[in-house]
């Protein structure tokens, strides 16, 4: 079986990784395997400046093809916010909860039809001496009043999804992957894939 690096130290995007490839046949690993990785510094100003900056620093590192995330949460009625900024919003210790209160806080006078909201992913695949590539992927929401659900990480227990009628914390990892920013992602890369990996 074939396998692929994925740039990330995230738990909950690992998880998602590992079921999306494994049914394309590929088994994955991640930064969580690898203790000595470089700790990129996401520097850009956009998604995929980060997503190109954390997959080309690792696959150099290694000299394997390396594919790297960088997502987050863009809330209308905070002009785009917390955008890029999502994993530190609340501080530099990247706190999940601390970053959910800090929405909750920021739209409470909000009202439900002014609160909607998008997730979006963009994928960097990175190989030796090739070119990099990139594929996005994203998920139409509202943010709600309280957390609801308790699967998923990050954003997931305010995000409500209208056609499941659920936040993505109430969706299972399948679910999720189905509709998500990065299943949509994905999907896109998973047609490219067999001419990429070597
Ligand atoms: O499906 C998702 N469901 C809920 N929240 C999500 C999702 N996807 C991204 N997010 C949030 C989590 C984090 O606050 C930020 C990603 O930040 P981002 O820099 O890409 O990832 P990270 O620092 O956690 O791990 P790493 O850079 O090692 O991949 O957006
Ligand atoms: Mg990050």
């Amino acid at each position: 079986m074939n396998t692929v690096l994925i740039a990330t130290a995230n738990k909950g995007k690992a998880r998602e990784f590992e079921t999306l490839f494994t049914p394309l046949g590929y088994q994955i690993k991640t930064l969580l395997d690898y203790p000595d990785a470089i700790d990129v510094e996401e520097t850009g100003t956009t998604f995929e400046e980060n997503a190109v900056l954390k997959a080309e620093t690792i696959s150099k590192q290694y000299n394997v093809m390396t594919i790297a995330d960088d997502s987050g949460l863009i809330v209308d009625a905070l002009n785009g916010e917390p955008g890029v900024y999502s994993a530190r919003y609340a501080g530099e210790e990247k706190d999940d909860e601390a970053n959910i209160d800090k929405v909750l806080e920021k739209l409470k006078d909000v009202p439900k039809d002014k609160r909607t909201a998008h997730f979006h992913c963009t994928l960097a695949v990175a190989r030796p001496g090739d070119k990099t590539i990139t594929v996005t992927g994203q998920c139409e929401g509202t943010i709600t009043k309280e957390r609801i659900g308790t699967n998923g990480f990050g954003y997931d227990p305010i995000f409500w999804v209208e056609d499941k009628k659920r936040t993505l914390a109430q969706l299972d990892q399948d679910e999720k992957n189905e509709i998500s920013h990065r299943g949509n992602a994905i999907k896109l890369l998973a047609i490219m894939l067999p001419t990429l990996v070597k």
